[in-house]
């Protein structure tokens, strides 16, 4: 694998899982796979569960970690090609990718969309500069339209979980004080509809996705009808990004907010949410204190995927 930023690039998803089952049983199996190879792990946005586990997983691979945070201690980048540097951006991205390409062997990145031009987030263009000028392997710790280590750790959560072949998954739009990125919906929405589960999508109107991301997926704008016979629940929240409303919240309704009223219209579903959850306006406290919250099993499963991602990327380096 030289890259992954898609659910495409890791391949048959049933060899994936079963690659992430072997390694769970034992993270430590390919620890000599890393020996003398480093990975630079660069943010530009916060993070908890993906600094820790992607740092865990190299850790597992017998790896050298290193780590930026971007806009804490770097240069100030600008990241446009075309500007006169004469503001406060010492140093261009397009420095400042090459160089650090310099010092490890695997890169990963973590550049949220910006919500200023739909077209710069959607192509992608801060993760595919360091894919075309780091002269690394790249991976997507969350890019402007996917977060693939997420979806990978929740279809293993997902395939850990479910009870029947094809459970009935509904991805929930809830509601929060800030515009948030499609890119975990978008994700989520990428994986699941590359598994036979049944899919479903349920969201106020205007909060549509991009439809490369909703495929065949049911979209249900009644989300007590979605919930329906459920046997798993995601719930996230996204900010509209059709039309002229792209970046913008339509709604802060919590009636959308995930509570036990949802959930008893379910068969018994397991709740799911990627983290950092704001409580009370996404879940109610009893749903994610509730037996049927696997949030942090599913958390614990982004070592897992990561592993099996940096695993992938080094055996592509041979
Ligand atoms: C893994 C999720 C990362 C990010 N979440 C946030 O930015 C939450 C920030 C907040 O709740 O203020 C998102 O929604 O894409
Ligand atoms: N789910 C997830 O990626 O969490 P962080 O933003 O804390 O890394």
């Amino acid at each position: 694998m030289k890259k992954f930023t898609c659910v495409q690039d890791i391949g048959n998803l049933k060899s994936a899982i079963e690659e992430a089952f072997e390694i769970k049983k034992d993270r430590f199996k390919y620890v000599e796979l890393g020996k003398n190879k480093t990975l630079m792990m660069i943010f530009f946005n916060s993070s908890l569960r993906t600094r820790l586990s992607t740092q865990k997983a190299a850790l597992n691979l017998g790896m050298n970690v290193m780590v930026l945070d971007i806009n804490q201690g770097a240069w100030k980048l600008e990241t446009e090609r075309g500007v006169i540097m004469d503001g406060d951006k010492p140093e261009h991205l397009l420095e400042a990718i090459p160089v650090m390409g310099c010092y490890c062997d695997v890169i990963g990145v973590r550049s949220f969309a910006r919500f200023e031009d739909r077209d710069f987030d959607y192509q992608e263009t801060i993760l595919n500069q360091f894919i075309q000028y780091s002269g690394r392997p790249v991976f997507s710790m969350e890019a402007a339209t996917r977060h693939p280590l997420q979806s990978f750790a929740d279809l293993i959560t997902i395939e850990e979980y479910k009870k029947t072949a094809r459970p009935k998954v509904v991805m929930t739009w809830a509601p929060h004080p800030r515009p948030l990125p499609q890119a975990v919906p978008n994700s989520f929405a990428e994986w699941m509809n590359a598994t036979d589960y049944e899919f479903v999508i349920t969201h106020p109107e205007g909060y549509e996705l991009d439809p490369q991301f909703v495929g065949n997926a049911k979209v249900e704008y009644d989300q007590m009808k979605a919930f329906e016979g459920a046997d798993f629940i995601y719930a996230k929240n996204w900010a509209a990004y059709a039309g002229d409303n792209y970046g913008q919240i339509l709604s802060k309704d919590r009636d959308w907010t995930v509570s036990d009223r949802q959930m008893a219209v379910t068969n018994n579903a397991y709740f799911m949410h990627c983290l950092p959850v704001r409580r009370n306006m996404i879940v109610t406290d009893d749903v994610i204190e509730s037996p049927q919250s696997i949030v942090i099993p599913e958390a614990a499963n982004r070592e897992i995927s990561a592993t099996v991602v940096l695993k992938r990327l080094l055996e592509g380096l041979k």
